[in-house]
């Protein structure tokens, strides 16, 4: 991770976005915590289904054998991890057959699922205009975080105050996202959380694997409508992008309808 966000910007960006899970994209791109700031956190992007094709879309400075098989690995692990998380709260929910959560994420339908390698860049919370990862609840529907650098924070249903995560060794953490939440029929709640910048010296490094479904499944979304997951990914991503004023307009889905 460090010898691709230490390269020079045209070489990490030499594919660029070419979709909304995949590629590279510079600081900047997201609205961030506070009124008027911009995210400080440059993302490389790997989806599942583009490390299954035979020559993936990939900056040369990764496309080798040996950076592919740790995509692959690591997209292959996190998938049974997350895939089986699924399958335990299917059996706790009683369910059988299609209805359970993990048939809606069969491994050889096409997803947005996709492995997130965050780099933020160090902030003063206090002077910078420009920090951190603004409150949200994820897409998809688990992520798979791994940090060993303190800056998340969640905010527990009901609450309004803010708790840091504690980082810890050999552990991530695991985050129901809107699209389980709707498909648990708002039984399970998306977790609310944020980044912040905990000191000004250091960049913060930050894994991710977002489990989403199927393009084609469908659920009914916070304001009642029914959605396809690539739907809500899409509009949701379009919510990350707007400014602070348009985004109170669509603050419900930007926690996927919990309050807070
Ligand atoms: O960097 C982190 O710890 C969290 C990132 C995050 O919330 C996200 O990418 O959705
Ligand atoms: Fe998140």
């Amino acid at each position: 991770m460090r010898r691709f966000f230490n390269s020079p910007h045209d070489e990490k960006n030499e594919i660029g976005l070419p979709s909304l899970e995949h590629g590279y994209e510079p600081v900047g791109n997201h609205t961030g915590v506070l009124e008027g700031t911009m995210v400080v956190y440059e993302i490389l992007q790997v989806s599942r289904d583009e490390i299954r094709m035979p020559n993936p879309n990939l900056p040369s400075i990764v496309h080798n054998d040996r950076d592919i098989k740790t995509f692959s690995d690591f997209i292959g692990g996190s998938n049974i991890i997350t895939k089986t998380i699924l399958s335990c709260l299917s059996t706790a929910f009683g369910l059988s057959g299609e209805a359970r959560f993990e048939n809606a994420h069969r491994n050889e339908h096409k997803s947005n699922s996709a492995l997130a390698m965050m780099r933020y860049l160090p902030g003063d919370p206090k002077s910078s205009k420009e920090i951190g990862h603004q409150k949200h609840t994820d897409i998809g529907s688990l992520t798979l975080l791994f940090s060993e650098q303190w800056g998340l924070q969640v905010l527990p249903p009901g609450s309004d105050t803010w708790g840091f995560v504690e980082p810890k060794k050999g552990h991530a953490v695991v985050n129901v996202g809107d699209s389980l939440r709707f498909a648990s029929g708002h039984k399970l709640f998306s977790c609310i959380h944020q980044v912040v910048p905990i000191d000004n010296v250091a960049d913060r490094y930050s894994i991710a694997f977002f489990l989403r479904p199927e393009n084609h499944a469908k659920f009914l979304d916070s304001q009642g409508r029914w959605v396809r997951a690539d739907q809500w990914h899409d509009e949701k991503f379009d919510v990350f992008k707007a400014t602070h004023a348009e985004q109170k307009l669509v603050n419900s889905m930007l926690v996927g309808g919990m309050e807070g």
